[in-house]
């Protein structure tokens, strides 16, 4: 048995680099990236004209003039058009280029226009008003996004700026979900008296649809040797496996000496922790290989606690660690760490943990209600309200 702190370690001590691929930009919302983005040109790329209205050189309304004649259009998407005479003026687009020879932007809510005559009925006006100069924003050739950001909304827009159709991102694992168990059956079945319906693969499925991970399911009795051979085909066609199930100590938990016959080296299994104490943790030189305990909450505390860190490690993602304030005492006398449930609050910009106890890792519904998991470490048996810890978020 190990410490949650050793088994952490052991498990991002064994993240894998899966590779790079090249997706369409459109499709990469949620991966991460693998290679710097920079300005293709300047940003804004030309002096660009940010309010309708007209343009004029900026002297002459220092000098007193307040009439110009209209000499022409500088609309959005045409090609820059010049300013011929500094008496005149020309009406500009928002989004269009600044004629050349001017250089100020006056709105059509301060310029009165008759008969081809602009006059401007504002006294102050500021030099190079309502133009976004030319680089102002970003200059060609800077750093707009670094390597290994989580790619959202915001960079998609970047990389549509820039041109990049195609996008370098770290490459998924290929990843198969297992349920063991000949108590489960279905979703769409009706159980008999003894029968529940598995529940643990579509959580696993759906935490690792949050990271942007397909995956595909099977389901495998409680009978070693077809548990023998399917895993074997695993072994050889997917980076990782998630078990839920058959790890503990029962007849029919028949897993470790599975892995074991088949050669997957254990790194760990048994964790001081509660809930999903009974984790078994190992590898082969192709394969990592989860085998989470089959209650529900177990499963789903060990799948954010150890398989999240692993896969942010393997794609070279920082993830800050998130804490919250204790709303409550706890007293938590085992000696295991313990990952409590809790509600997670802002107050005053505090994020509060209130506990809510279920009725232990068979309680699956008791997630709903919950946001996280408050851990609380092994060397104390008293947690006091105001007490900050780290906390695991699941929503
Ligand atoms: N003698 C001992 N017994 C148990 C120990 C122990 O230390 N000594 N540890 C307990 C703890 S803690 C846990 S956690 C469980 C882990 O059990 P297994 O990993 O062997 O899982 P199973 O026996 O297959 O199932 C346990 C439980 O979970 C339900 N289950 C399993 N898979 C699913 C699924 N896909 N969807 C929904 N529910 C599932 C299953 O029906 C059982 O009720 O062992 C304790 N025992
Ligand atoms: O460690 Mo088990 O996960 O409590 O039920
Ligand atoms: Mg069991």
């Amino acid at each position: 048995m190990i410490s949650v702190e050793k088994a952490l370690e052991t498990v991002l001590n064994s993240s894998r680099d899966f590779g790079i691929e090249e997706v369409p930009f459109i499709k990469s919302v949620g991966r991460i990236l693998k290679e710097k983005i920079l300005a293709d040109r300047d940003f804004p790329p030309f002096n660009r004209v940010s309010m309708d209205g007209i343009t004029i050189d900026y002297t002459s309304f220092k000098n007193g003039q307040r009439a110009f004649k209209i000499e022409g259009i500088q609309a959005a998407g045409s090609e820059q058009i010049s300013l011929n005479n500094s008496e005149t003026c020309i009406e500009v687009m928002t989004g269009a280029v600044l004629p050349n020879n001017a250089n100020i932007v006056i709105r059509y809510e301060d310029v009165t226009i008759k008969n081809g005559i602009a006059t401007i009925s504002v006294d102050v006006i500021n030099d190079a008003q309502n133009v976004h100069a030319k680089g102002k924003d970003g200059k060609v050739g800077d750093l707009l996004i670094e390597e290994n950001t989580k790619i959202y909304a915001a960079e998609i827009g970047v990389l549509a700026t820039v041109g990049k159709s195609f996008v370098k991102v770290a490459k998924q694992p290929k990843v198969m979900i297992v349920s063991t168990g000949d108590e489960l059956v279905g979703v769409d079945e009706i159980p008999q008296a003894h029968q529940i319906r598995r529940s643990n693969v579509f959580t696993l499925v759906s935490l690792l649809e949050r990271l942007n991970i397909p995956s595909e399911t099977a389901h495998i009795t409680d009978d070693k040797p077809v548990l023998k051979s399917k895993i074997e085909n695993y072994l050889q066609e997917y980076d990782v496996l998630l078990f839920s199930g058959a790890v503990s100590k029962g007849k029919y938990d028949f897993l470790p000496e599975v892995f074991d016959e088949l050669g997957v080296e254990k790194l760990f299994h048994k964790i001081t922790q509660r809930p999903g104490k009974p984790f078994f943790y190992g590898k082969t030189d192709e394969c990592n290989v989860f085998g989470f305990p089959g209650n529900p909450i177990s499963t789903f505390v060990n799948c954010l606690a150890y398989f999240y860190p692993w896969y942010y490690k393997s794609v070279g993602l920082e993830v800050e660690q998130e804490t919250a304030i204790l709303s409550d005492d706890v007293i938590f006398k085992p000696n295991l760490t313990y990952f409590l449930q809790v509600k997670l609050n802002s107050v005053l910009g505090d994020l509060i943990a209130t506990p809510i106890t279920g009725n232990g890792s068979g309680d699956l519904a008791s997630l709903v209600k919950t946001d996280a998991f408050i851990q609380l470490p092994n060397d104390k048996v008293e947690f006091k309200k105001g007490e900050v810890y780290k906390v695991i978020r699941y929503r």
